[in-house]
């Protein structure tokens, strides 16, 4: 389990997290929603020990982040971090060559999947493209965890049921998923847990079974109360 407890980050004066607390399970995706800037991007970045905290506390399996943290958890950013100038197939051998927990027959598979070829240069991939070698790099990593930012932001509508797919298959299964998203509508069906945040809190957190069986609500039911109230 992944345990966020009351974390709170300052960027100067600013707040930009406020004592932020929420649990995210193995073999669940769970999904921080809230609107531009309330703080998604920076909770992943706190996961990961890539900024300092002012206050609070994140457990992964019950040990604080330290060095080991990156063959337990893998991070998908929003953007593709590989070298533009570097082909698909080489960037594979790249991150075969510097994690131990690479996984080639995962690799392989995922390549299959999104249609990707080990020539295609990363510069000059679509935007559906890149979101979806992206994706490749950081799930054949043979990680507990796995944090991606945005993956459906900007493509189109069966780029994005491709990598749906990819949520509902052994590629994910028994893993723990944290996504941020700004826009629930193609996913909701995929998502165990929701986090909803603003202004840098957590406003709401909850399981979107429970919402649909005992109130009979969907997630952008939910996010209409919360956010238009
Ligand atoms: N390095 C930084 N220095 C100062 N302020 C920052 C920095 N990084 C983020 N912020 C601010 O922190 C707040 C939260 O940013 P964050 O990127 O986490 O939001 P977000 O919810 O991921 O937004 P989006 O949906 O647009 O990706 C914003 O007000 C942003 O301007």
């Amino acid at each position: 389990m992944i345990e966020v407890k009351s974390i709170t980050k300052k960027y100067n004066r600013t707040r930009v997290l406020d004592e932020v607390s929420f649990t995210a399970e193995k073999g669940q995706i769970t999904c921080l929603v809230g609107i531009n800037g309330v703080g998604k991007s920076t909770i992943m970045k706190a996961i990961m020990g890539l900024i300092p905290l002012f206050n609070g506390q994140i457990l992964v399996d019950g040990r604080s982040i330290d060095k080991h943290l990156y063959e337990k958890v893998s991070f998908i950013p929003d953007t593709i971090t590989m070298p533009p100038n570097m082909k698909i197939g080489q960037a594979m051998q790249f991150m075969q060559d510097f994690y131990i927990s690479w996984n080639p027959q995962r690799a392989a598979e995922m390549l299959d999947i999104f249609k990707l070829k080990l020539e295609d240069r990363i510069g000059n991939l679509s935007k559906g493209n890149a979101a979806k070698a992206n994706l490749l790099f950081g799930l054949a990593l043979d990680t507990d965890y796995v944090l991606m930012d945005e993956p459906f932001s900007g493509i189109d509508m069966f780029s994005r049921e491709q990598i749906a797919s990819v949520f509902t298959n052994h590629l994910i299964e028994d893993r723990g998923v944290i996504m941020t998203t700004h826009e629930i509508h193609d996913i909701e069906h995929l998502i165990d847990k929701v986090v909803m945040l603003d202004e840098g809190r957590v406003v709401k957190e909850f399981y979107t079974e429970d919402i649909r069986m005992e109130e009979g609500k969907s997630v952008i039911d939910v996010m209409r109360e919360v956010y238009q109230s």
